[in-house]
């Protein structure tokens, strides 16, 4: 069996605070191969920037991970602090948020900022890293790439900007990389030009992706698996097909219904009422019940069933796709 490039058990992240303890993110457990993308889908407050966030080592304190393990290619990184943990920015890892101008040196000539991470990261002589530097430019589709090497982010469009940033992301040949929202800033004609690219390099790398989004859309165009997050817990997790086609947790049918791409074709749940609960004021039984048309006593008393061997759904009763699709 191929090693898995993320494995997350159990991960608890926990935020004190003067109302109790909060927990962003509750029990989260999933793994990404090599050359998989995974998508982590759920509406603002789920604790998908958290997971990326507690992955990477960039939790805000008070946020902590309290429980659980997260290992890279085989090695435990949960612990590592500081310099350890920047090292494997970078190296291991590769970044990209939503806004570009937060992984740019807006300071620097763009060329400088590859041919740094390359020598930071890479065995190789300075000119073989400004030629990387360059050919890295190029593989995104950086038109003139020889020349725009001398160029300042801020000289860039908002899409090119972020064609630099996933250069800059790939070019130490990381195993993994984390991408929070990557396209949500920019706009909707090149939204879908940065997912293929960055489908298509991670592809070719065999370079694992944990893809964050609220978009089912961009799951729907790009991932391989799917883990939906509801208030910190996975709601349910499976292949793209799957979960798309026959959602069995109500939540996800829900999410579907409001995303035109997604359900396209399919006759679903149209809106989900209500919001998802504040984490210092989570109702007793399954977090989604309130909003759950499907909710019975069960629902109300009990918290959701854990995900059996890592995949399905967390709930009681879960959909039958003669349900799903009723
Ligand atoms: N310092 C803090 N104190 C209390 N709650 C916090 C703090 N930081 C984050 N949270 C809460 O943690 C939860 C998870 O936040 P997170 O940013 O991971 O959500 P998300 O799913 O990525 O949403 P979005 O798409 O809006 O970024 C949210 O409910 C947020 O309000």
């Amino acid at each position: 069996m191929t090693q898995s490039v993320l494995s997350i058990r159990d991960l608890t992240v926990e935020i004190p605070t003067r109302h109790g303890i909060l927990r962003p993110v509750d029990g989260v457990s999933y793994d990404i191969a090599p050359g998989e993308i995974l998508g982590v889908v759920g509406e603002s407050g789920a604790g998908k920037s958290m997971a990326g966030n507690a992955v990477i080592g960039l939790l805000s304190p008070p946020a902590r991970i309290a429980k659980g393990e997260i290992h890279v290619n085989g090695k435990r990184i949960d612990h590592l602090k500081g310099d350890a943990m920047r090292r494997l920015r970078g190296k291991e890892i590769g970044m990209v948020f939503q806004d570009p101008l937060t992984s740019l040196n807006p300071l620097l000539r763009i060329g400088d900022q590859l041919t740094e991470t390359i020598l930071a990261h890479l065995d190789v002589s300075r000119s073989e890293a400004e030629k990387r530097a360059v050919a890295a430019l190029d593989e995104v589709g950086i038109p003139g790439a020889a020349e725009r090497i001398t160029s300042y982010p801020h000289e860039f469009s908002g899409g090119m900007r972020q064609r630099v940033v996933i250069a800059l992301a790939l070019c130490a040949e990381p195993s993994l990389i984390i991408a929070d929202e990557p396209t949500t800033a920019l706009d909707v004609s090149v939204q879908a030009q940065i997912i293929a690219l960055l489908k298509s390099l991670c592809k070719e790398r065999g370079t694992a992706v944990m893809l964050i989004t609220h978009d089912m859309g961009v799951i729907a165009e790009a991932a391989d698996r799917v883990a939906v997050m509801y208030a910190g817990k996975l709601a349910e997790l499976g292949s793209v097909r799957d979960v798309l086609t026959t959602p069995r947790h109500p939540y996800t049918d829900g999410l579907m219904g409001s995303t035109p791409l997604a359900s396209r074709g399919k006759k679903r749940l149209h809106q989900i009422p209500g919001a998802m609960p504040r984490l210092d004021n989570l109702p007793d039984g399954c977090a989604f019940h309130p909003r759950c048309p499907f909710a019975q006593d069960t629902c109300r008393a009990d918290p959701a069933p854990k995900l059996s061997d890592g995949n399905g759904a967390a709930c009681w009763f879960p959909l039958s796709h003669a349900e799903a699709v009723a």
